[in-house]
């Protein structure tokens, strides 16, 4: 959808001269104060001649669901429309952790509409002051201003309210479209409802909610959480069923990780520097990672966990949606559509994945330093014979002129060494290279690396060999590093935020189109029933280790090393320094392991693991 800027009327500076250049602009500016100034000085118009600011924009169909026939809209301003905003699920774990907070952050940025409301609904009994009480405790202000926080949030808190109903009740429904209405007082209504609850009773919500308590005279949006399906089939069922009740623009699908800072970056950091987009392609780059770990266990999510696995919980969506971001043709323009049809094209071109490209792990129990940590058969909530992995790592490909044979190495997993997420592009080496004598044979060791890291520490960095200043010719290894903590100040914004911001707004650009998700379970739903009907036993790893040595094997089949692991760069002074008494070792531990290991590669890979935790020490 093209945005145009219109004249609020209150505005007294004539924009009209640069019009053309803010409608470009408009969608990528990320700068607070900017928009804030754009939102005091102009409504944002959609090119239905609707403003996308909560201000009446009716999604295709919604109207003529509900009330049978089309309602002619008034031009209303932003005094005149109400948005309300119900979280279906209020009682629960994300809408507590991440949704909330990331409304209140909103609000406490001005990002809201001047008339909203919040409500929360769920089947646990609770009253409006009682919902006020188990938010506040999770509500945080940004650092740079707290003097106003306390004020802002009961002001915040005034605007929330609760209602308690079934969920598959359209009379309940009912009860909550007459409060609705009732704070409405005569408004055009925007309606936005998220489905933080389990994916078992989302159609039931949306039938209730779509029939009994959809706007009549604004925009009726849904936005709904993952899971979407188990598989191909049940993904498209799944969508098949809310088609009954909402038209796919109103559908709105969360992948959280593409509303993240570094996610929105990647297209800005490839499409608008000439250095990196002439790079990206199987003539410059030898592979690509995408990489997730987490340092704790799937604690308190068993229940839910065990039912999916590491690789529909976080490599089908998370990782997958990265990919398709990363390697996807430029599109056309930054409209919603246009991106996704990029999306859609990349994710149809790649190869279906195999059992032999894919390592499956599972945590094990592990004592540290005098704690023991519990293994993911140890939760109450999963059964003790559970095959379910924990770890994944594949690699895939993409069957285009751009990546042929390009290997694209996903990584997941859970009770790992750290928590972090990255992309690590790992360049070729320098053909012919004239300094090939100072790096030794391992040529790898040398060859530059693009890092985007996801989180913690937001960072860009580029990894480049360097002189080390002197007379003599010694070759160094540095980074260009752009850290986000030490080059802005500002904090950076929850995804929950971005992406509520969106779904308000009504822009499309990271949400979920049902041909993406469609294209995205047909690569992996033959491999996890093969996984699963052949009840493949994932190799076990120690709660807090690197994972699965097998990961390592993988990577080697593709003559790919994990940039993750990588002995330069961080580990490089540590390395230097014990690398003698190291090699040692090395060489004791390697004739006792040769004994049991028959293959060279794994035996050579089980060192390589040792050295890695010993610099580590
Ligand atoms: N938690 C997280 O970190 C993340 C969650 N998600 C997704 O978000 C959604 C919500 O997650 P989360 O908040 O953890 O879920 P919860 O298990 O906390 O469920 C949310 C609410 O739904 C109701 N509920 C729970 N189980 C059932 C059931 N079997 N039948 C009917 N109602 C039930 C409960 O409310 P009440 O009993 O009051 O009705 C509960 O408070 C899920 O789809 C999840 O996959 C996605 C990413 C991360
Ligand atoms: O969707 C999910 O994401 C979280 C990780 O999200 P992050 O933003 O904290 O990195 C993961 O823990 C969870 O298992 C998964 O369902």
């Amino acid at each position: 959808m093209a945005i145009q800027l219109s004249h609020f009327s209150s505005s007294s500076t004539t924009f009209s001269s640069f019009d053309h250049k803010i409608s470009y602009f408009s969608k990528w500016v990320t700068d607070i104060h900017f928009r804030r100034q754009l939102r005091n000085n102009f409504e944002l118009k959609s090119t239905n001649g609707y403003p996308l600011n909560a201000i009446p924009m009716q999604d295709e169909g919604s109207v003529a669901k509900t009330l049978g026939e089309e309602v002619p809209f008034p031009e209303f301003g932003e005094a005149n429309s109400m948005l309300s905003i119900t979280v279906v699920g209020a009682s629960g774990d994300l809408a507590k952790k991440k949704i909330f907070p990331a409304l209140f952050a909103l609000y406490y940025e001005d990002w809201l509409p001047e008339n909203f409301v919040v409500y929360g609904y769920a089947r646990t009994k609770m009253t409006d002051e009682e919902l006020r009480n188990m938010i506040s405790k999770t509500l945080t202000c940004r650092i740079d201003r707290r003097e106003n926080c306390q004020d802002k949030m009961e002001e915040f808190l005034k605007r929330c309210f609760y209602h308690s109903g079934q969920y598959n009740s359209e009379e309940h429904f009912l009860e909550l479209n007459c409060k609705l209405k009732e704070r409405e007082s005569g408004k055009l209504s925007n309606r936005l409802f998220y489905l933080s609850i389990p994916p078992n009773i989302f159609v039931d919500v949306v039938r209730c909610a779509s029939t009994k308590a959809s706007s009549a005279t604004g925009w009726t949006r849904v936005i709904v959480e993952k899971p979407f399906g188990r598989d191909s089939e049940s993904s498209r069922e799944l969508t098949k069923c809310l088609k009954q009740y909402l038209t796919e623009d109103q559908i709105f699908r969360i992948d959280h990780y593409l509303g993240k800072e570094l996610v929105e970056n990647l297209s800005v950091l490839r499409f608008s520097n000439l250095v990196f987009e002439p790079l990206w392609s199987r003539n410059y780059i030898r592979n690509v990672q995408f990489i997730f770990s987490e340092d704790f266990g799937t604690e308190g999510r068993g229940g839910y966990f065990d039912n999916y696995g590491i690789i529909r919980d976080i490599m089908q969506n998370h990782l997958l949606q990265i990919l398709a971001l990363f390697a996807m043709e430029t599109p056309v323009s930054l409209d919603a559509e246009d991106i996704r049809n990029e999306k859609v094209k990349v994710l149809k071109s790649m190869k279906q994945l195999q059992l032999e490209d894919v390592v499956v792990g599972q945590y094990k129990g592990h004592s540290k330093g005098g704690k023991s940590y519990p293994g993911y058969i140890d939760d109450p909530t999963v059964p003790k014979d559970s095959v379910t992995p924990t770890f994944a790592a594949a690699a895939l490909f993409i069957n285009n002129a751009r990546w042929d044979g390009v290997p694209f190495l996903m990584k997941a997993g859970k009770a790992l060494h750290t928590k972090r997420a990255e992309i690590r592009v790992q360049f070729r080496h320098v053909p012919g290279n004239l300094y090939r004598r100072n790096f030794g044979t391992d040529v790898d060791k040398a060859t530059n690396e693009l890092v985007l890291r996801l989180q913690p520490d937001e960072a860009i960095y580029l990894k480049i060999n360097n002189k080390v200043p002197g007379l003599g010719m010694r070759l160094d290894r540095s980074d260009l590093n752009l850290f986000y903590k030490t080059r802005y100040t500002r904090e950076i914004p929850d995804a929950y935020e971005r992406l509520l911001l969106d779904a308000i707004e009504g822009e499309r650009r990271l949400f979920i189109r049902s041909d993406e998700l469609d294209a995205a379970w047909a690569l992996f739903t033959p491999l996890l029933k093969e996984i699963e009907e052949n009840k493949i036993m994932p190799e076990l790893y120690p709660y807090g280790s690197r994972g699965p040595v097998g990961a390592h094997y993988l990577a080697a089949k593709h003559n790919v090393r994990w940039g993750d692991l990588s002995v330069d760069g961080l580990f490089l002074p540590a390395f230097a320094a014990g690398k003698i008494c190291l090699d040692g070792f090395l060489l004791l531990y390697s004739s006792s392991l040769s004994k049991k290991f028959k293959d060279q590669k794994r035996f050579w890979w089980s060192g390589f693991e040792v050295l890695l935790s010993v610099i580590q020490i």
